[in-house]
């Protein structure tokens, strides 16, 4: 692929685009909000000006309600060889293109499955669909120079690309992101009348599970209107289990032993089917869950101190897994918890100590 062009340059296009151009694709911008296509290539994600004639690959990255007619725009304009677009539904948008009756051989639905709660172009970042599944969704008609192009996209972006049809994609996501994005809001939305004096409290359990809910709404609910019913349906086992779970805790505050027994069994059922969900949460590259060791570091709340630590880190020659922040409240510093492989960990800590910083146990 030597060009492409993003339509759309918020959080994921802009991305894209800034991976793509670091790989040496010439990459036009193009946003409904022009100041927004040229704040992603201020961000080094190509140019906002308007390409000769047709690109390689058009990426369409708008809400999924825009979908279906800004490819038909740019289909009908003959603005590429290959047409694809990253809505997080992947049902809805098809039908629709159906409907208009175009010719769909050089289109392709995808989603990558990386993302964050924060949209625009400034949220963006290179390095956000590494190692992450990146679903396409070809059907009979897609030409295969299409699908080429795409499967260049997702290697260029160094994602894991993951070949399934629509519906069955849309039922998966119903599961994995579209039903958990509600759950936390509605966890979060427990917040939003709580005393003060409660919400002080707040430790890295709950900031974990609300961090989607700062999401933004006019987003998810273009998501969840084009995918209403996989997620009712997730949402009702959730709210089964729900019930489930008030009965077995009134159950324990019952005077009756034997009714208070039947609360503990409601509640650890509970709590072990968690433990078995969450054990078949893939790790990085859609490996199989890898348990990594901790190392956390006080830090001081200043410009620079993350990247003396990594800096510290790779010199030691130990590889980040992954890497957490808890920010104490109302004090000026943080605990950075760095996720490493086992083997790693007593080199890692030894390194940090050696360079004068402060561990801590987890
Ligand atoms: N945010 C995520 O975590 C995530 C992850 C994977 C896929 N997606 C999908 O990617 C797409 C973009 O999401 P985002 O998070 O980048 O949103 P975003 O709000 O950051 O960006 C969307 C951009 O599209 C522009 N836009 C809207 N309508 C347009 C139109 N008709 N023509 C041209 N530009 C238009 C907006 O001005 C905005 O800059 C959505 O379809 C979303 O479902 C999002
Ligand atoms: O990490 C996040 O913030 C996300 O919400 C990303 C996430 C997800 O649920 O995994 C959200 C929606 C997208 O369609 C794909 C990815």
């Amino acid at each position: 692929m030597r060009t492409a062009l993003v339509i759309g340059t918020g959080l994921i296009g802009t991305s894209a685009a800034i991976a793509l151009a670091g790989r040496g694709v010439t990459v036009h911008l193009r946003d409904h909000d022009p100041a927004r296509a040229s704040t992603a290539a201020a961000l080094g994600a190509g140019t906002d000006e308007a390409p000769e004639g047709p690109v390689d690959l058009a990426i369409v990255a708008v809400p999924p309600a825009h979908v279906a007619a800004t490819l038909a725009e740019a289909m009908t304009a003959g603005l590429a060889r290959g047409y694809l677009d990253v809505a997080s539904v992947k049902g809805g948008p098809k039908r629709e293109l159906e409907a208009l009756g175009l010719d769909l051989t050089a289109y392709i639905g995808t989603h990558p499955m990386s993302g964050k709660e924060r949209s625009g172009p400034l949220a963006a970042t290179p390095d956000l669909f590494e190692g992450r599944p990146w679903v396409l969704t070809p059907t009979r008609d897609t030409d295969t120079e299409v699908l080429n192009l795409a499967l260049e996209l997702v290697a260029l972006c160094r994602a894991v690309p993951v070949v399934m049809d629509a519906d069955a994609h849309d039922r998966a996501v119903a599961l994995v992101s579209h039903t958990p994005q509600l759950v936390s809001s509605m966890v979060a939305a427990r917040l939003e009348e709580a005393d003060e004096s409660a919400v002080r409290l707040c430790g890295q359990g709950i900031r974990d599970v609300t961090r989607i809910a700062a999401s933004d709404p006019r987003m998810w609910i273009d998501i969840l209107s084009a995918n209403p019913g996989p997620v009712a349906d997730v949402l009702s086992g959730v709210a089964a289990d729900l019930d489930e779970t008030v009965r077995a805790l009134r159950s324990l505050q019952s005077a009756d032993e034997d009714k208070r027994r039947d609360g503990v069994a409601g509640v650890e059922d509970v709590l072990r089917r968690g433990n078995a969900g969450r054990a078949r949460v893939p790790g990085k590259h859609g490996a199989a869950p890898t348990v990594y060791e901790t190392v956390a570091v006080l830090i001081s709340d200043q410009p620079g101190e993350l990247a003396r630590i990594f800096a510290d880190a790779g010199r030691a020659g130990v590889n980040i897994e992954d890497v957490r922040i808890e920010h104490a409240t109302g004090q000026q510093a943080g605990l950075v918890q760095l996720m490493v492989e086992p083997s790693a960990a007593a080199t890692l800590s030894t390194a940090l100590q050696d360079h004068g910083w402060s561990l801590r146990t987890t």
